[in-house]
């Protein structure tokens, strides 16, 4: 489990994290969004251990991680602009995170190679870019590191590797609860992967969500009626949003599937249609409520 308890950074005098409390839990995949500059590689390196916090507490399995070898040999931060030695090969690399990760498995390494179709002899920096990110999955998933932590780690894959690619590390948090963070600009990049979502602006956690929870809580409701009706039909029903669409009522509405079914039910409506929403619109709905305008944040 990794939990963060209040953490501020600056750099310089600039407030870079203020006051982020988060925790992901073991075996999930945690996306923490948030618009350019938000302050999700420092929340990330931070978290990874590779900066320090100025105040607040930064944990994994409730050890401090910075400066923590014993954590940071099951670790593995990818950042969203890569390093490799110059001129190493794919098999130097391996060679060298052998010596550092005590987990390292030489069989998944040349299994890889086949699904991967690169030649681990070749020096790194002659791969393309998109190679280059397909080189660091590689390394690190053959570390077999207990926490993954990821900084825009899709970007420059092309659809293909990149479903392999989340398909390997989903198969590492079930088979051996691997735990993932992954942050990302946008929302249906890391939707079909994440268990959990923070979304972070202008260096504040502003949510942080279970998706299972959020998805079977909130519906579109679509309604029409025979003769106009008063507000009275949401009496009592968490209503996020509401508009009228000609003679259709279109609403948001945070509640029981049942329990909307129940409250309208009496006003005999013409139209009554009960929708899923997508996890976008749920997280326009829900910062909305909280008084920020996803637009600016997100989209
Ligand atoms: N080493 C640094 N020195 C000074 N300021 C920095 C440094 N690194 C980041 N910052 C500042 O911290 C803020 C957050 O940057 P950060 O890279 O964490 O954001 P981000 O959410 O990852 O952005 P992006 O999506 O654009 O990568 C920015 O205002 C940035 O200018």
């Amino acid at each position: 489990m990794i939990l963060m308890q209040n953490v501020n950074k600056k750099f310089e005098k600039d407030p870079i994290l203020n006051n982020v409390s988060l925790n992901v839990n073991k075996g999930s995949i945690y996306g923490l969004l948030g618009s350019n500059g938000a302050g999700k590689t420092t929340l990330l390196k931070t978290m990874a251990g590779i900066i320090k916090q100025k105040s607040g507490t930064v944990e994994i399995e409730q050890k401090p991680v910075f400066e923590n070898y014993s954590i940071k040999e099951r670790l593995i931060f990818i950042p969203d602009v890569l390093f490799f030695f110059s001129q190493y090969t794919t098999r130097q690399m391996a060679n060298f995170y052998k010596n550092m990760y005590p987990n390292w498995n030489n069989d998944r390494f040349t299994q890889m190679q086949l699904l991967l179709d690169l030649d681990p002899d070749k020096k790194i920096h002659r791969f393309s870019k998109g190679m280059q990110r397909q080189v660091a999955f590689w390394l690190a998933l053959c570390a077999m590191p207990d926490y993954l932590i990821l900084d825009e780690p899709f970007d420059g894959l092309d659809p293909v590797i990149r479903k392999k690619i989340k398909s390997w590390v989903i198969q590492d948090v079930a088979d051996r609860e691997m735990t993932v963070v992954v942050s990302s600009h946008n929302l249906s990049e890391v939707e079909d992967i994440c268990d959990a979502v923070g979304i972070i602006h202008r260096g504040e956690l502003l949510l942080e969500k279970e998706l299972d929870d959020l998805k079977s809580d909130i519906h579109k409701v679509q309604l029409a009626f025979k003769q106009e009706v008063s507000e009275d039909i949401y009496q009592g029903l968490d209503v996020l949003h509401k508009e009228k669409r000609g003679s259709v009522h279109v609403c948001i509405i945070r509640d029981d599937y049942y329990e909307i079914e129940k409250q309208m039910e009496p006003y005999d409506p013409v139209v009554f249609d009960i929708l899923p929403l997508t996890l976008e619109e749920i997280f326009i709905y829900e910062m909305e409520g909280a008084g920020y305008a996803i637009e600016n944040i997100l989209l």
